[in-house]
């Protein structure tokens, strides 16, 4: 039996510069802070977008002091009044400390947090925090945190049906309460999925884990996938092997379904892994800079790319962009224009469009597209970046996309390894000069 996940709730960041990122977050992905907490040993900041929720947890080694609060327009900085009773720590989240800025917790709304922990704790899953409650004058937020079996990825589970606070109790909420404007210009809506970056041949560890802790199902990428290899990209200089899972909820009447069709937008998740003798990869790339596996990027799902993509670039954003020559390939533009949209407009962006051509069954039938576009890294290490993603009736993930967007990505990669190999040589240089300068000097003194 497994914990059944109800939503997703929102996911959050270790990061050691928890200003710039939040500043970041707010200037250039037009997010908004809308609670924060403050408490001697840990800095919190939740900021929303549509549904789109991310809490920043200010990351420091062990031992170091307290940073400054943040210094951060229009976010209160006097400590919240409320008697969360947990004074130190981040709340809803562990303390755990790791080496370099991580996504590391996807927070599942459940119904029942102590009989998902019991359901857990007995097929062998370890809590780094056992259920605890939380309480406000809007009620109690009982929660736990389970460790999941990828890199330092964990899950908090969180029962919110007696609460009817703004966010979360021991969290002051930011600003004027009620709905949030809707942004036309920039409107995203929700966490579309999230892809995490595993280590060679553990993707079926991964998929089982999900399927017997939280009852996740898989589903086919595109219609070249193999039920046992998942989606596996070996031509062309390209070794990734993609799987997908989600989750699935219980109904009213007992019927288990998956989270969209009861009226939720629902988060997939993604495994990638590098297949072996590619060579140097984006996947690998990301194992070595995080030093493990964990939460590669995430995709922001938007009702409009190009005004978001467009909105968010001139606010700095930088995007990955595929050659030009993608752009002007015939079956490409024909693509696009089917879309009624312009390759001249997209590239500008570096906007990929997908055609799903699979059928499913259904005869005749509007083609489905798919519009990604992928953001540079956004911690100082290459690891965690976004992704705007636009479905126009496909749900998979587009594989021409994919192949498009491994070549920017492998350009950027070999770009950097050039600018690391010459820093490395110009280092090499200047040390043999000192040393030749000693040598000299000694001999000039005999
Ligand atoms: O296409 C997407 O959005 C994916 O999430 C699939 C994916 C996963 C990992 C990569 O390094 C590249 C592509
Ligand atoms: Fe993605």
């Amino acid at each position: 039996m497994a914990a059944y996940v109800q939503r997703l709730h929102h996911v959050s960041l270790h990061v050691s510069h928890a200003d710039r990122v939040a500043r970041e977050l707010v200037s250039k992905f037009k997010f908004r802070p809308f609670a924060s907490r403050y408490r001697d040993a840990s800095h919190q900041l939740a900021l929303r977008k549509g549904r789109a929720v991310f809490v920043i947890n200010d990351r420091r080694e062990a031992g170091e002091p307290v940073a400054n609060k943040w210094d951060f327009t229009g976010v209160t900085r006097e400590t919240s009044n409320y008697g969360d009773g947990v004074s130190s720590g981040c709340l809803y989240d562990v303390d755990a400390p790791y080496g370099v800025d991580t996504v590391a917790n996807v927070c599942f709304e459940v119904r029942d947090v102590q009989r998902s922990f019991q359901t857990l704790k007995r097929s062998g899953c370890s809590f780094p925090v056992t259920p605890t409650c939380v309480r406000d004058d809007s009620g109690v937020v009982t929660y736990a945190v389970v460790k999941s079996v990828v890199g330092n990825v964990c899950h908090t589970l969180i029962d919110k049906s007696r609460y009817e606070g703004g966010f979360l109790p021991g969290f002051q909420l930011i600003g004027e309460e009620g709905e949030e404007p809707e942004d036309e210009a920039c409107p995203v809506t929700h966490f579309d999925h999230i892809t995490y970056a595993c280590p060679q041949r553990f993707t079926h560890t991964a998929l089982q884990w999900y399927e017997t802790m939280f009852g996740f199902k898989r589903f086919f990428i595109g219609s070249n996938e193999d039920p046992e290899e998942g989606l596996v990209l070996d031509q062309d200089g390209i070794g990734l092997r993609l799987t997908a899972m989600q989750y699935w909820k219980c109904s009213q009447r007992g019927l288990m379904l998956p989270s969209v069709h009861q009226g939720e937008p629902d988060c997939k998740f993604v495994i990638a892994e590098s297949l072996p003798e590619k060579g140097h990869n984006q996947v690998d790339r990301f194992l070595d800079q995080h030093r493990g596996p964990g939460i590669q990027h995430i995709g922001l799902y938007t009702s409009n790319i190009l005004s978001t993509a467009e909105t968010m670039s001139r606010a700095g954003v930088r995007f990955f962009c595929p050659p030009q020559a993608y752009y002007t390939e015939e079956e490409k533009k024909q693509q696009i224009c089917a879309a009624g949209l312009s390759p001249e407009l997209l590239s500008r962006f570096g906007i990929l469009l997908d055609t799903d051509l699979r059928t499913e069954g259904r005869e005749r039938q509007l083609p489905r597209f798919l519009l990604q576009v992928f953001t540079q890294p956004l911690f100082s290490e290459d690891t965690f970046f976004l992704e705007l993603i636009e479905r126009r009736g496909a749900s998979g993930f587009g594989e021409g996309n994919i192949r498009a967007l491994w070549r920017s990505v492998q350009r950027y990669i070999e770009e950097e390894d050039q600018v690391e190999d010459q820093d490395q040589e110009l280092q090499r240089h200047m040390e043999k000069e000192d040393q030749d300068q000693d040598q000299e000097l000694k001999s000039a003194k005999r």
